[in-house]
């Protein structure tokens, strides 16, 4: 018999008063939630042990099972959210197949969520290159090698094709893969979520409208 999974208790009433002296704050208001996120963004950046820029991307496939996993966050602003991947993988598929994703951002040391639905298309070739640039050579590298989501019958196959595609390049610039490229979701809806004690959390709401946003509150 495997052990069970160790899962955490719900927190005691003593623990929740411990919470609830630091957790005075004023309630959380803002117009636009662009600048918003940039904020929390900000703030993950300091207190996340890592990647606070990652994702979770959520999409359906064809039989409108949903599908989700972990992509990086790699550009944001009024027009979008954009991350980058394999245009042939599972999700490169699903989102050329519906054109809609959501996204979710979980930042753990801060106890805030951010909830994102939209629709999604693809970026400029231009605007990948750009990116691809930024990304270092072994990386440009396995992105060439990479058949993502296909079964992999072989480590060694996948490092052998790394190299040679080293080989293929020489010295110069890999180009950006025909395969490899960026989706830009640009959001209708965008929910921030603020943890409180108890489980009585805060939750801002943001729908697109025409010339800017609606705001709204929720029940936790
Ligand atoms: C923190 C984190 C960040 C990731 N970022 C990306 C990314 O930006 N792009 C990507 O293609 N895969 C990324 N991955 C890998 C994906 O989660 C996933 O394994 C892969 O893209 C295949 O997904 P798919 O089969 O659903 O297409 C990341 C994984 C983690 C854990
Ligand atoms: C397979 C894959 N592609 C792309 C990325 C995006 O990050 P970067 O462009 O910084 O490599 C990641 C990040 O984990 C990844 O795992």
């Amino acid at each position: 018999m495997s052990a069970k999974p160790p899962i955490p208790p719900s927190p005691t009433e003593d623990e929740y008063l411990k919470a609830v002296a630091s957790a005075d704050l004023p309630p959380l208001t803002a117009e636009d939630p662009v600048g918003l996120f940039a904020e929390w963004l900000a703030e993950a950046v300091k207190s996340e042990v890592n990647d606070p820029n990652a994702m979770a991307l959520a999409t359906v496939d064809a039989g409108g099972l949903p599908d989700v996993r972990m992509v990086l966050l790699k550009d944001a602003g009024p027009d979008g959210f954009v991350f980058y991947t394999n245009l042939g993988s599972a999700k490169g598929q699903q989102l050329a197949a519906s054109g809609k994703a959501a996204l979710l951002f979980h930042w753990k040391s801060l106890r805030r969520q951010v909830r994102v639905r939209g629709m999604v298309t693809p970026v400029s070739a231009e605007e990948a290159d750009a990116y691809w640039a930024t990304r270092a050579r072994p990386a440009q590298l396995g992105a060439w090698a990479s058949q993502q989501s296909q079964p992999l019958p072989d480590r060694l196959a996948f490092e052998k094709a790394i190299a040679a595609y080293g080989v293929k390049f020489g010295l110069g610039k890999a180009p950006r893969p025909p395969h490899w490229s960026g989706f830009r979701l640009t959001p209708s809806h965008i929910e921030f979520w603020r943890d409180r004690p108890f489980r009585l959390h805060e939750r801002l709401v943001f729908d697109a409208a025409p010339g800017g946003w609606t705001t709204s509150r929720l029940y936790p």
